[in-house]
């Protein structure tokens, strides 16, 4: 195992949710962290929590899905921390609603958000990586993007995107001791999924995707875990 103290993290959507438990966690483990949310109150009460940790933390805003911001993002996180050792691609949006519905306009805008963003941000951030020959890219895809369903026919094939484009870019980049994986949770209980069909407490919490982050990374840097999928143990009413 290593020690993370002393690294740097981005995390983008890190205002709230899974980001943001993750930042948390990160810092709890001495790691910097600077979180990167579309501006607004939420992503500054977010610092407020990381500026109570002992590290330092910053929040830069942006929207992932346009490139310019991207480049001012990581150029700002990188004149504070002067590299990146961690990137946690995980904004998201996600629309639901039959294939059939207008919805071309959403479509568009997960395909920016949920594709393009990670895409915009491993551009700007693996240079860096490749140059100080280490890194680490955790990608937030879904159990959405290895099976999808009806209704859910367009986040799924972003989701599915985002599966192809981790996959490649990791073997790309992997002779450079940079380790690119993606995760694909279930129903985690945020935000994004509005009020849950499920009991919240059997469900996923944000905290514990965050845990699993965490640990991945703990992992000698030789070896890493190249994708995982995480269930509710005993999700009620139901059994997904
Ligand atoms: N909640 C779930 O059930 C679930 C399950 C599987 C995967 N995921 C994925 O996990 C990731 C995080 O989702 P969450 O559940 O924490 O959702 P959330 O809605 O609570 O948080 C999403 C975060 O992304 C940010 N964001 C959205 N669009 C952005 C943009 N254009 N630029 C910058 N930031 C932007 C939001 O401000 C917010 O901080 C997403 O990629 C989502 O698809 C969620
Ligand atoms: C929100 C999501 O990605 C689904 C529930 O897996």
């Amino acid at each position: 195992m290593q020690n993370l103290h002393g690294k740097t993290a981005l995390i983008t959507g890190g205002s709230r949710g899974i980001g943001l438990k993750t930042a948390e966690a990160l810092a709890d483990n001495g790691v910097n962290v600077a979180i990167v949310g579309r501006s607004g109150d939420t992503l500054k009460d977010a610092l407020l929590t990381l500026e109570k940790k002992d590290v330092k933390a910053i929040a830069v805003s942006g929207d992932v899905s346009v490139k310019a911001d991207v480049k001012s993002i990581v150029e700002e996180v990188l004149n504070d921390f002067g590299h990146i050792d961690i990137l946690i691609n995980n904004a998201g949006i996600m629309g639901n609603g039959s294939f059939f519905d207008d919805n071309e306009d959403m479509f568009r805008k997960m395909i920016d958000v949920n594709v393009f963003g990670m895409y915009y941000m491993m551009k700007e951030v693996l240079p860096g990586m490749q140059e100080q020959n280490s890194g680490d890219v955790v990608n937030i895809a879904s159990v959405s993007g290895l099976r999808s369903s009806a209704g859910s026919a367009l986040y799924s094939a972003t989701k599915h995107a985002v599966i192809g484009l981790t996959e490649g870019v990791m073997r790309e980049v992997r002779k450079n001791n940079i380790r690119v994986q993606y995760l694909t949770p279930s129903a985690v209980l945020t935000d994004l999924i509005g009020t849950p069909s499920l009991e919240p407490e059997t469900m996923t919490h944000p905290e514990d995707i965050a845990d699993i982050i965490v640990n991945q990374l703990k992992i000698h840097p030789r070896t890493f875990v190249k994708n995982s999928e995480m269930w509710a143990t005993n999700p009620k009413p139901r059994n997904l």
